[in-house]
């Protein structure tokens, strides 16, 4: 999919789905890249913000692993990402200054609850993006992303398949991960504005 057709979307309705946003061998090269982290590169996902971030397995139970620029497989993908970040610049004058992602890996029983990731005014994560790792995932294996409109209403069920993108605006749809019934891997990202500009900052990590 091209740039100017990711920013009508996401000038339109806010958010998009882009089911081969990576091609199979890209994203099985990172599924199998993430299989090959030890545990102590994985840290259980925090919820909330700056000084008031916890641990609360109640919220969420996937573990992360914060991409660096080190690793060439983490670098591609970011790098990847800074491009789509200028495209957007340019197609939709957003401003993104910077993008940060990390691996997610939910074990089968793992979910996160209903949550916004930004509140308006009140953060400078302005885009989510969510890249999925998972080849063959069937709707059995349950571990969607439900997306919610402004009433409350699904809008869209998705299941976390090899390839698949969805990009949406962090401050405008409350979404889920459903419980799995697989290991299920992710990439979740997001672009940034510049934290001095907007005067409100995101924690640090
Ligand atoms: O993995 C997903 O489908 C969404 C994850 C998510 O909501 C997040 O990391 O904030
Ligand atoms: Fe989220």
């Amino acid at each position: 999919m091209n740039i100017v057709s990711i920013a009508d979307s996401l000038a339109e309705r806010g958010y998009l789905i882009v089911p081969q946003f990576l091609s199979s061998a890209e994203a099985l090269n990172l599924y199998q890249y993430a299989q090959t982290l030890h545990d102590s590169q994985w840290q259980l996902a925090a919820v909330g913000r700056g000084g008031q971030q916890t641990i609360n397995t109640n919220v969420r139970g996937d573990r992360i692993h914060w991409l660096s620029s080190q690793h060439d497989l983490e670098h591609a993908y970011l790098s990847k990402m800074s491009d789509l970040r200028e495209g957007l610049n340019r197609e939709l004058f957003m401003g993104l200054f910077d993008y940060e992602a990390h691996l997610a890996h939910y074990q089968p029983g793992a979910y996160y609850k209903k949550h916004l990731d930004a509140f308006k005014g009140r953060s400078n994560r302005i885009l989510t993006t969510v890249l999925y790792l998972n080849p063959e995932w069937q709707r059995s294996d349950g571990g969607e992303l439900v997306i919610y409109a402004e009433r409350g209403e699904v809008l869209e069920e998705i299941l976390p398949t090899l390839g698949t993108m969805v990009i949406f605006l962090s401050d405008r749809f409350v979404h889920e991960v459903k419980v799995g019934r697989r290991d299920r891997y992710s990439v979740s990202g997001w672009f940034r504005l510049n934290a001095s500009i907007s005067g409100v900052i995101d924690p640090p990590r």
